[in-house]
């Protein structure tokens, strides 16, 4: 019997960086957390540890703020995808890089009605994301959000489900759905306006949820997936995360008052979570490597 090293990787994780436009005296923003992580043949340094081939972390640390020096970042996919290509190409030993970036929002600090030259305020949680992958010559894009919180305060039931001796949950016709959406979307190819298919997936599932009459987050899951395989034939799936976050009626009984559906608990834990996948039946399965290391 014996032992070998399998699958792997290595790189910086979470590089935070701050660009900064000053082509003008309206300056622009980019916020960004970038990890690194390359493939190749790195099994001497797994079972010597000989680092003749291992590019240091520190090293890849540099090389993102020096990329966002020599070309302004633009879209997260094409940095992520300047930065892979990078390594690729000037290390031998590299044979493939995976890129993650999640960006954050900022926005102009309204002064008199319009945006400030150069005074931002952080709009929100969310966070655009995207994965890069980078296999050789070719390249696969999944991109995607993070905590998106949304909520409808009707239009969402939850009944039909079975009972046991331990059930203790009451059906609703009428009750509150929320959620932050994490939601990630693989690209077909690499010919897309980033920005643009982004604003218009984010602009669908929102527009989804808020008009899907929903029987459960399930349901809306799928929807939501859906209406954005249906408009963007540049998408072959979309995984969403969502996290429900329960809102429970307050019994007011106790003091005499009618609760009609107007204050709520909103529990922060636990949640139910609900996961899903929804992906065109003739497109191939994405191999695990553009989501996380292969075989993890
Ligand atoms: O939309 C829902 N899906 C569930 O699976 C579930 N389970 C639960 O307790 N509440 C809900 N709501």
């Amino acid at each position: 019997m014996g032992i070998v090293m399998g699958p792997n990787q290595y790189g910086k994780s979470e590089c935070r960086i701050v660009t900064i436009n000053r082509d003008s005296s309206r300056h622009t923003i980019k916020d960004l957390n970038v990890s690194t992580a390359l493939r190749g043949d790195f099994d001497e340094t797994h079972y010597t540890g000989d680092n003749a081939k291992v590019l240091p972390t520190d090293t890849q640390k540099n090389t993102v703020y020096a990329l966002a020096k020599e070309q302004s970042v633009g879209e997260i996919e094409d940095f992520a995808t300047r930065l892979g290509r990078h390594f690729i190409d000037t290390q031998e030993p590299v044979k493939g890089a995976r890129i993650l970036v999640e960006e954050y929002a900022w926005e102009r600090i309204p002064v008199s009605g319009t945006g400030h030259d150069h005074s931002f305020a952080r709009s929100s949680d969310e966070k655009r994301t995207t994965a890069v992958t980078i296999d050789g010559s070719e390249t696969h894009v999944v991109s995607g959000l993070k905590d998106l919180v949304v909520l409808k305060s009707t239009g969402s039931e939850f009944w039909g489900y079975p009972k046991d001796r331990f059930t203790t949950l009451a059906e609703t016709d009428d009750r509150i759905l929320a959620t932050a959406v994490t939601a990630r979307w693989r690209y077909l190819h690499t010919d897309v306006d980033w920005a643009k298919s982004f604003e218009s997936v984010r602009e669908t599932m929102l527009e989804t949820f808020a008009t899907t009459h929903s029987y459960a987050l399930q349901q809306s899951l799928y929807e939501m997936g859906k209406a954005v395989l249906e408009k963007h034939p540049e998408v072959a799936e979309v995984r969403m995360s969502l996290p429900n976050k329960h809102h429970f009626l307050v019994d007011m009984q106790q003091f005499g008052l009618e609760n009609n559906n107007e204050v709520f608990f909103a529990a922060d834990r636990p949640y139910g979570l609900i996961e899903g996948t929804v992906s065109r039946d003739d497109v191939e399965e994405a191999p695990k490597a553009w989501y996380s290391l292969p075989e993890f």
